[in-house]
């Protein structure tokens, strides 16, 4: 369970919310919602624990995340907006330094699976500036597909996804969900999954 209690958010001279309250349990997904600079990457960075609230706390299993960071950061992937690869490496050396980075097990017919799997076959040696916006969005859904975290916490996961790409991200969060997986993400679009829970900033 992730729960945030009467969070404050200050970013410059502006309050961007107070008393924010939330709860998402297991197969829930949170859909945050509202216009451009309202606050919901901030709150995304406060409950990922990158950013500290003006008051207010972020618990995970009923434990504080600033207690015990590392056992948080196990079970979570954060992806934000803009891509966040190493340009210079191919797409599988990016997938095999995050599952290092990660401390998680990653054969590689495994990470060669999952690059397939989201239409990346044949581009799996080619560095990363080569790929085009979606193709690098398909990476980090590799990345989001081998790294086994129980949390996701996803800023605009849709940007720059084609049609079909956005199809396969929304089966990709369903499998996510129906094994237990938690998920909080953030989307200017409507989010075509079951059991939505909306917040609107
Ligand atoms: N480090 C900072 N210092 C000062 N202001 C900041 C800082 N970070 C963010 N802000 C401001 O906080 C507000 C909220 O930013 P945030 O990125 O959370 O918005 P958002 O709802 O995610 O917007 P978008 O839909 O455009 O992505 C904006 O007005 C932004 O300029």
């Amino acid at each position: 369970m992730l729960e945030a209690r009467a969070l404050t958010c200050v970013r410059g001279d502006r309050k961007l919310f107070t008393d924010l309250s939330l709860r998402v349990g297991s197969g829930d997904c949170l859909h945050v919602r509202g216009e451009n600079g309202v606050g919901k990457t901030s709150l995304l960075r406060l409950l990922t624990g990158l950013a500290k609230a003006e008051s207010g706390e972020v618990l995970w299993n009923s434990q504080s995340i600033a207690s015990e960071p590392s056992v948080f950061h196990r079970e979570l992937l954060f992806l934000g907006h803009r891509d966040a690869l190493k340009e210079e490496l191919t797409a599988l050396e990016n997938l095999q330094m995050y599952a290092a980075l990660d401390d998680v097990q990653l054969p590689l017919e495994k990470a060669l699976a999952a690059l397939a799997r989201f239409g990346l076959r044949g581009r799996e040696n080619l560095p990363v500036h080569c790929l085009s916006a979606g193709q690098k969005r398909r990476v980090l859904m590799a990345r989001m597909l081998t790294r086994g975290a129980r949390l996701w916490i996803l800023d605009e996961p849709f940007n720059a996804l084609d049609i079909h790409a956005v199809a396969e991200l929304e089966k990709l969060i369903a499998e996510h969900l129906a094994s237990g997986g938690l998920l909080v993400l953030t989307s200017h679009q409507a989010v075509n999954l079951s059991k939505v829970k909306v917040l609107d900033l």
